[in-house]
């Protein structure tokens, strides 16, 4: 506080207390409730402290936009996390790079592939996988989860590399879930001691108690397996039959001289498309799943509506999403209701700056209170708590898939068109031919659905009990003949 210049404040916020700050504030569990209450509390712009990192939560759209946006030369670096990106290696994933030169080549680099005028190219991608995901549910609906984790990779490995992976016990496609669960580990920062205090980095792995050693040396390896394995692959097969239209590829191919630092942008990329890419469509899917156990209602209108436009003799496709807005707005209120990253993730400020007359220090980290941002009803209408559909088809009532649950400014998510696409499809498929309701007792009476959300990075439903059955005979020989 004392380095706050003359005649400025910091933001309001919770009092800190003396060397600790606000440490004891922070929520462990549930955090969008407690920032929700801050918000309330304090406004738009809360302020928190703890052992000297400064925190920042942005709480309405327009003071996002005036951050993210109009400043986004100020507030679009990360924070730096020791394990993450030192031990682990993971500095090679754009979502956790630096601002500066070299995350910029990287970000250009994907958008070519993935802005909105080209990125309708991996739609037969995305309906051939999805539609191998309705037979593996109507087969084994047990294995639901498991199953749309293969959709999401399978997509994503076909996309970036090419691949065709048949099952889920692809050595590509568990090499990749290790990494994903590895960073979600490691991505919230203090999550390992050696973040707080970065010169434990030095403690060789036999010292006892330096177990963060071990499990990093562990998880590098599958890291830099990830990115090489499939690239290479990729390589060997542009020198014996040229480039083809996957990402790898269609860059290389591009770039015949194999250019070493443009190999490396290349190889990055593909490889933060996975681990970006696939826990966050899939989580965003059993959010829906969740609402359509506890609203009926909201379903059977979707299925109606589908089945008038689209009909019983073909599956639906991302072609249909415009002829179809009732369902696109089920999926709107799916990333709305529930997001996934209720926080966002965290930019960081590389300079001090003044916002509404409170000094920002250089180094503050700034969460888009994503949570609070979603349940505003100045932009959604009333009862933001309840699942609503409705709420699109209100004149002035703002799209959640353009920013919020996708981020902000210059960080916003790459993926985000492509995603919008396959949440989609899997959903709307699945509405199509698939009825979601409460699970059944011995009896095959229907119980309440008992669920929770976790409350880590990623905010989803933990594993809960539901019941998803054809709807049809018609429906069952629709998925099997598609
Ligand atoms: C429903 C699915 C998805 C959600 C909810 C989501 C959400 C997000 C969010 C919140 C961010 C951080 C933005 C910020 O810092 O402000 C992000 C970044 C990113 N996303 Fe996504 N994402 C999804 C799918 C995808 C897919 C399918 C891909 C690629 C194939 C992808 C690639 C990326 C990349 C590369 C970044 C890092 C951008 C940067 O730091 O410059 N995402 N995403």
């Amino acid at each position: 506080r004392r380095l706050t210049p003359k005649g400025l404040r910091l933001p309001p916020g919770p009092k800190p207390k003396p060397i600790i700050g606000n440490l004891l504030d922070l929520p462990g569990q549930r955090h969008w409730i407690t920032y929700g209450q801050w918000a309330k509390e304090y406004g738009e712009l809360v302020y928190a402290e703890a052992l000297g990192t400064h925190m920042l939560w942005v709480n309405s759209q327009e003071m996002a936009h005036e951050i993210f946006d109009k400043r986004a030369s100020i507030y679009s670096d990360r924070f730096k996390t020791v394990m993450l990106e030192e031990l682990i290696g993971m500095d090679k994933n754009i979502g956790f790079q630096h601002y500066g030169p070299s995350w910029r080549t990287h970000r250009r680099t994907m958008h070519t592939r993935f802005h909105s005028g080209v990125s309708g190219a991996y739609n037969p991608i995305e309906k051939k996988h999805t539609r191998k995901l309705l037979k593996n549910l109507l087969h084994k609906p047990k294995a639901f989860t498991q199953y749309l984790l293969f959709n999401a990779g399978a997509i994503i490995m076909e996309i970036a590399y090419g691949m065709d992976l048949k099952d889920k016990d692809d050595p590509y496609f568990s090499r990749a879930q290790q990494v994903v669960r590895a960073m979600d580990e490691t991505a919230l920062p203090g999550a390992f001691l050696v973040d707080l205090i970065p010169w434990l980095k030095y403690i060789p792995s036999w010292v006892p108690g330096a177990e963060f050693q071990k499990k990093a040396t562990r998880w590098r390896q599958c890291v830099d397996d990830m990115y090489n394995i499939p690239f290479d692959e990729v390589k060997r097969r542009i020198s014996s039959e040229g480039p083809d239209q996957c990402f790898v590829a269609s860059h290389l191919g591009e770039n015949t001289k194999f250019d070493l630092e443009f190999e490396e942008i290349v190889r990055n990329c593909a490889g933060s498309m996975y681990t970006a890419g696939t826990d966050t469509t899939v989580n965003s899917i059993r959010t829906f799943i969740l609402a359509m156990v506890l609203n009926p209602e909201v379903q059977r209108k979707a299925q109606n509506e589908i089945d008038s436009i689209v009909g019983n003799q073909r599956l639906v496709d991302i072609s249909d999403m415009e002829s179809l807005p009732y369902t696109t707005a089920v999926m709107k209120e799916a990333f709305r209701w529930h997001p996934l990253l209720p926080t966002g993730v965290a930019h960081v400020a590389t300079q001090n700056d003044i916002l509404n007359g409170y000094f920002i220090p250089k180094g503050t980290i700034v969460y888009g209170n994503v949570w609070e941002l979603m349940h505003d009803e100045r932009h959604y209408g009333p009862n933001t708590e309840k699942f609503n559909p409705e709420r699109y088809f209100t004149p002035g009532v703002r799209d959640p898939t353009i920013n919020g649950p996708f981020g902000f400014g210059r960080r916003i998510c790459l993926g985000r068109n492509m995603a919008v696409d396959s949440v989609f499809l899997a959903i709307s498929s699945i509405l199509q031919v698939f009825n979601i309701s409460n699970p059944r007792n011995e009896e095959g009476k229907e119980i309440p659905c008992e669920y929770d959300f976790t409350s880590g990075f990623f905010s989803y439903p933990t594993d809960f009990k539901c019941t998803i059955e054809p709807r049809s005979l018609v429906a069952k020989e629709l998925i099997v003949r598609s």
